[in-house]
């Protein structure tokens, strides 16, 4: 489990520790951090670290006066380094005094040109907007690598937002604790290192799972287990139009745990055909008792539609509303007053669906996604599943889980099936709903990378993908 803490909460704790430190201590640790990570990577690019050029980017605070420090210390390792100032008389004074003590040189733009390695010590924890025009054509001219300080440049720090001209690094030296960028826009970090500075921080404002986390509460039958202690769970999905949503989720839902999966609804023929160890049936009503209901993948939205969502609110039991169900819900909120409010649920909107039932509650859906989703999810009492690259999920008590991508290839038609079958699963075998939510998401990511290696996959792929990728989980 990593933590992550929002900009403000990292400075408050910074100037604690600034307060008991000798000055400059703790930028020269950081700026040691950095270093080190930029000569590794220029070995590994370039076989070696003498002799190369690294050129420095350096904006108007601390975070240049990082960049500036990490010059000095690579000048001891014979690289000839090379500083752009881009606010010459606002450069950080005592990084600058260093940087020329230990032979580097103030130069132009255009050395960039040359440089074996970019450090961008453009702007870190006080940046706003995107790259302003004189960073933003320098940053243009880069060819190399780069390694940006604490975040890269351009790129908002706590919502990852980029509307404009900004760094994309290889990799990102960051001190203190993880920022939401890291995660939010994971793609614009390239590999994230963490500096330790000792920070004492309370509660994060969000958690990011790791294999560990998944594998501790996936479930994995016992002796005394069988297929209903383990968590039965139904899949209200597919129509005559949409069967193939049905197959997906229900696919989804059979190779994610040992538990019974049953399917009611109008595409049970071609569910039996492709899954035979499912129950199904016509109707939810004739469907028997299950621990958790998927509704709405391919559902339609129709009268009948909203009777199945209806009766699966009326269960007392936890659920998962997708696509056709958040739609219902949208369009018909006085649904809501069905549903028992002892039993959760998992709302699963990608950017459109969410727009679509949270606006009309006065929510929107703007650069900070995070805030969006834990609105969302007090507003409506339940835990909220925000999809995309980087995949937000809401509890209504406050808490926050970020799963990010590992690669596009997860944005492809009936992807979110899948995804709505293994939240089904897990919810049906006990998991508390933020974990189940988080947890499916993680293993999605897991098994769109299994299917796709590097190419296009179709969704029935990953939910193929989805055994390899619990053995992974599981064995290591
Ligand atoms: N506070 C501390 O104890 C530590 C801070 N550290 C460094 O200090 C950084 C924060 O430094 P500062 O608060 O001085 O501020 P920054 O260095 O993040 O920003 C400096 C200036 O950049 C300009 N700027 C803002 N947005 C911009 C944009 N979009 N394009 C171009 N320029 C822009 C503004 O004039 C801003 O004041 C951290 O990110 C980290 O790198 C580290 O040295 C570790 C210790
Ligand atoms: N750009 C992206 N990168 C990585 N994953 C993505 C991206 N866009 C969407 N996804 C993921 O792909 C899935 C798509 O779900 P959804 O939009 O519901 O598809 P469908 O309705 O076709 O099943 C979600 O899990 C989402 O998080
Ligand atoms: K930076």
């Amino acid at each position: 489990m990593r933590d992550v803490w929002t900009t403000g909460h990292v400075r408050a704790a910074e100037e604690r520790v600034l307060a008991r430190t000798a000055p400059g201590a703790l930028m020269r640790r950081a700026a040691y951090g950095v270093a080190a990570r930029t000569a590794a990577l220029l070995a590994e690019r370039t076989g070696g670290v003498a002799g190369r050029r690294v050129v420095l980017l350096v904006g108007a605070g601390n975070n240049g006066g990082d960049a500036l420090w990490a010059g000095a210390f690579l000048r001891k390792r014979s690289v000839g380094v090379t500083a752009v100032l881009l606010a010459p008389d606002r450069a950080h004074a005592e990084g600058l005094a260093a940087l020329r003590r230990a032979g580097g040189r103030v130069g132009a733009p255009e050395d960039v040109d040359f440089a074996d390695l970019v450090v961008d010590g453009i702007v870190g924890l006080s940046a706003r907007g995107p790259l302003r025009p004189d960073a933003a054509a320098v940053v243009a001219r880069v060819r190399a690598p780069v390694v940006s300080v604490d975040l890269p440049s351009g790129v908002d720090p706590d919502t990852g937002a980029v509307d404009g001209p900004a760094v994309t690094a290889d990799v990102t030296v960051t001190f203190g604790a993880y920022k939401p960028v890291h995660f939010l826009a994971g793609a614009r970090c390239g590999d994230v290192h963490l500096v330790d500075l000792g920070l004492e921080l309370a509660d994060p404002d969000f958690r990011v799972l790791d294999r560990a986390d998944v594998a501790r509460v996936w479930p994995v039958p016992g002796a005394e287990d069988d297929k209903y202690t383990q968590g039965v769970v139904g899949i209200a999905a597919g129509s005559e139009t949409y069967p193939g949503a049905a197959v997906l989720a229900v696919g989804a839902a059979v190779q994610a745990t040992s538990g019974l999966t049953r399917y009611a609804g109008a595409a049970a023929e071609e569910v039996r055909r492709r899954w035979p160890e499912v129950i199904t049936t016509g109707s939810v009503g004739d469907a028997g008792r299950v621990q958790a209901w998927v509704a709405g993948p391919g559902l339609g939205t129709g009268k009948a539609s909203r009777d199945v969502l209806r009766y699966v609110f009326e269960s007392g039991v936890a659920s998962c509303v997708d696509a056709d169900g958040i739609t219902l819900l949208a369009t018909h909120p006085d649904l809501w007053d069905a549903r028992d409010p002892d039993a959760p649920v998992v709302l699963t909107p990608h950017a459109r669906e969410f727009a679509r039932i949270a606006e009309p509650l006065g929510i929107t859906l703007g650069a900070d996604r995070v805030a969006a989703a834990v609105a969302l999810a007090a507003k409506v009492d339940a835990t909220v599943l925000l999809k995309g690259h980087a995949t937000v999920v809401a509890a209504p008590d406050g808490r926050v889980l970020v799963n990010p991508a590992r690669s596009h290839w997860l944005a492809t038609a009936g992807s979110g099936d899948v995804l709505s079958g293994l939240i089904g699963a897990l919810l049906a075998a006990g998991l508390d709903p933020l974990l189940a939510a988080g947890c499916a998401a993680w293993l999605h990511v897991r098994a769109g990378d299994l299917a796709a290696r590097g190419a296009p996959t179709p969704a029935s792929a990953i939910v193929s993908a989805l055994p390899s990728a619990i053995r992974a989980v599981l064995h290591g």
